[in-house]
């Protein structure tokens, strides 16, 4: 499977997920710190709309940041996570139809230019469906409505544990991780944020 199934199948996962929720369950805890449903859904809206600023940078040439601000992230998340449950529902579906149109409007060149990520990493526009399948897949775990990692499918789970050993060995974690993952050590290793 590519990243655009990941895609498109994290998406429809997520979207049913959330159906299942009633509106009064939207403030129910998740398995992220602090975070209600109402502010995992805000969240996957708004990271819809932050990487389709990065398509139009990729297709445009002019720069479109994901955020102004870690700040400002988290602000609008706070307010989103404040809207009407209707308006939740039909913000995060839209955005997430508007990214799935726009990825299929992206010629085969311009998926190669190069834009910036809110973590400060150059990579090119064609990283961009591979950052949404990560944010729809494991917040989909996050709602905690029953979808487990193991739900996932194999080969987006063997992906996602590349990109991140990747990352945290470049933060230093390398060491502590090899010695847990190769079971030379029975103690989980202790990490740090992860995104
Ligand atoms: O992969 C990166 O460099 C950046 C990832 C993020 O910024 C996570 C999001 O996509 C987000 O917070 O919206």
């Amino acid at each position: 499977m590519t990243a655009r199934d990941w895609v498109r199948g994290g998406t429809d996962l997520f979207l049913r997920q959330l159906d299942t929720i009633s509106d009064g369950d939207l403030d129910r805890p998740t398995e992220l710190p602090g975070w209600s449903r109402r502010h995992v859904v805000a969240h996957v809206h708004f990271n819809a709309e932050a990487l389709l600023r990065l398509v139009s940078w990729a297709a445009t040439g002019v720069e479109a940041r994901m955020y102004a601000s870690p700040e400002q992230r988290a602000a609008e998340i706070e307010e989103g996570a404040a809207w009407s449950p209707g308006m939740l529902r039909s913000a995060v579906s839209e955005s997430a139809a508007e990214l799935e149109k726009a990825f299929a409007e992206l010629s085969a060149d311009t998926w190669r230019n190069e834009v910036v990520t809110a973590q400060g990493r150059t990579v090119p526009a064609s990283e961009v469906p591979w950052m949404r399948a990560r944010e729809v897949m494991i917040h989909t775990v996050d709602l905690r409505t029953g979808v487990s990692f193991e739900d996932l499918p194999g080969d987006f789970t063997t992906t996602l544990l590349a990109d991140v050993v990747r990352r945290r060995s470049a933060a230093g974690e390398g060491p502590a991780l090899a010695a847990w993952l190769t079971g030379r050590s029975s103690t989980p290793a202790a990490l740090g944020p992860w995104l």
